[in-house]
C-alpha cells in the first residue's frame, strides 16, 4: 500500500474556511484532530513525501515585529504544501502609513487565500478577521499565541505521550505564551500551574475561560505566586522571556520582579525526575533559563521549534 492511503491526512473539515485567533474558537476535538494531522503531515515530510494539499494557493503574511520561527515556519509550510508564503512587513504595506484595517482585508481578500498576521493588538486582529473574506491566522499578539501551543503539544505528545492528567508548569509572564499554552494544555485535559510574580498573573477573563475548559476535559488550572509549589511533581516545565517584544522599557523593573522566578536547577528538582523542558525561544539564558536547563538532557526546545512549520501545515490545510 502506498504511504499516502495509509498515513491519514485529511484536513480537519470543520475548519474550513475558519480563522486561528485563538483555541478557545475550537473545539477540543478540532485541537485533537489538527495535532493527529500535524504527526502524520511531519512523518510524510521526513519521508520526503508531504502531500501538495495546497497547490497554486498563496499566504499572506503581515509581521508588525521580528520574527524568526513564525516567518520561517510558516513560508517553509506553505512551500512544502505546494503553495506559496508571501512575506510583509506591515512598514512596507499601505497599513503602515494609516490605510484602515476594513480597506486592507479587502484587498487582500481578493488576491490571498488566506493572511497570517504577526500584530501589537489583538484588537487588530479581530478587526481584520471580521472585514476578510479569507481564513486569518494569529502568528502572535499581545494577547495570543495559538500556533506556538498547538507545536507546543505536538512536541509534549511526542515526548509523554498521552496527556490527560499530565501536569503542565509555567514559569513567568503571564503572556500571550502563557495564554495559548493553557488552552492548549486545557483542552487537552492538563493540570496546570502557573507561577508569575504578583502584578504579573494571566488576565483574568482568560483565566477563568482556561480554568473552565480544563476542568470540563479533566484537568485543572492553579495560579499562584509560588514557583516551588507550581513545580512541584511536573511533568513539563515550560518558560518564556521577562520582557516581551514591545515591553522594551520595563526591562529594569521586569528583571527585578522576575529574580526568583529563574527556571535553574534548584527550582526543578521538585519536578519529576523525567520532566520534560520547553521554551517557546528566543530565550535569554541566565535569565528567564540557565543554560544547565535549556542545553540539558530534559530541554526538547529544538524539536519544539521545528514542531511549529507540521503544526502550522496542519493549521493551514485545513483553513485553506
Ligand atoms: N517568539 C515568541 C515571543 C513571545 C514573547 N512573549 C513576546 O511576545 O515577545
Ligand atoms: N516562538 C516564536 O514565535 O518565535 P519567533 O518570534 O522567532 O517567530
Amino acid at each position: 500500500m502506498k504511504l499516502l492511503e495509509w498515513v491519514n491526512i485529511k484536513p480537519v473539515e470543520s475548519l474550513k474556511g475558519k480563522d486561528l485567533l485563538t483555541l478557545f474558537d475550537y473545539s477540543t476535538e478540532e485541537v485533537k484532530e489538527l495535532l493527529e494531522l500535524a504527526k502524520n503531515l511531519k512523518f510524510l515530510t521526513k519521508e520526503g513525501k508531504c502531500p501538495p494539499l495546497l497547490a497554486g494557493k498563496t499566504l499572506g503574511m503581515i509581521f508588525e515585529k521580528h520574527s524568526t520561527r513564525t516567518r520561517i515556519s510558516f513560508e517553509v509550510g506553505m512551500q512544502q504544501l505546494g503553495g506559496y508564503g508571501m512575506f510583509m512587513h506591515s512598514r512596507d504595506l499601505q497599513i503602515g502609513r494609516g490605510e484602515s484595517v476594513y480597506d486592507t482585508a479587502h484587498v487582500l481578500s481578493g488576491y490571498l487565500d488566506g493572511i497570517m498576521i504577526r500584530a501589537n493588538s489583538h484588537q487588530m486582529v479581530e478587526e481584520l478577521a471580521e472585514h476578510a473574506q479569507v481564513p486569518v491566522i494569529n502568528g502572535l499578539t499581545d494577547l495570543f499565541h495559538p500556533c506556538q501551543a498547538l507545536a507546543d503539544m505536538l512536541t509534549l505528545q511526542e515526548v509523554q505521550g498521552e496527556l490527560a492528567g499530565k501536569k503542565l508548569t509555567y514559569i513567568g509572564d503571564g503572556n500571550n505564551v502563557a495564554h495559548s499554552l493553557a488552552i492548549a494544555a486545557a483542552h487537552l485535559g492538563m493540570h496546570i500551574a502557573i507561577a508569575t510574580p504578583p502584578g504579573y498573573e494571566p488576565v483574568e477573563w482568560i483565566a477563568e475561560k482556561i480554568s473552565k475548559l480544563a476542568i470540563t476535559n479533566g484537568g485543572s488550572l492553579l495560579i499562584t505566586t509560588d514557583p516551588v509549589k507550581a513545580v512541584e511533581g511536573a511533568d513539563c516545565i515550560y518558560t518564556d522571556v521577562w520582557t516581551s517584544m514591545g515591553q522594551e522599557e520595563e526591562t529594569q523593573a521586569r528583571l527585578k520582579a522576575f529574580q526568583s522566578f529563574q527556571v535553574n536547577d534548584a527550582l526543578v528538582a521538585h519536578a519529576k525526575t523525567d520532566y520534560a523542558f520547553l521554551h517557546c525561544l528566543p530565550a535569554h539564558r541566565e535569565e528567564e533559563v540557565t543554560a544547565s536547563l535549556i542545553d540539558g538532557p530534559n530541554s526538547y526546545v529544538f524539536q519544539q521549534a521545528e514542531n511549529r512549520l507540521h503544526a502550522q501545515k496542519a493549521v493551514l490545510a485545513s483553513l485553506l
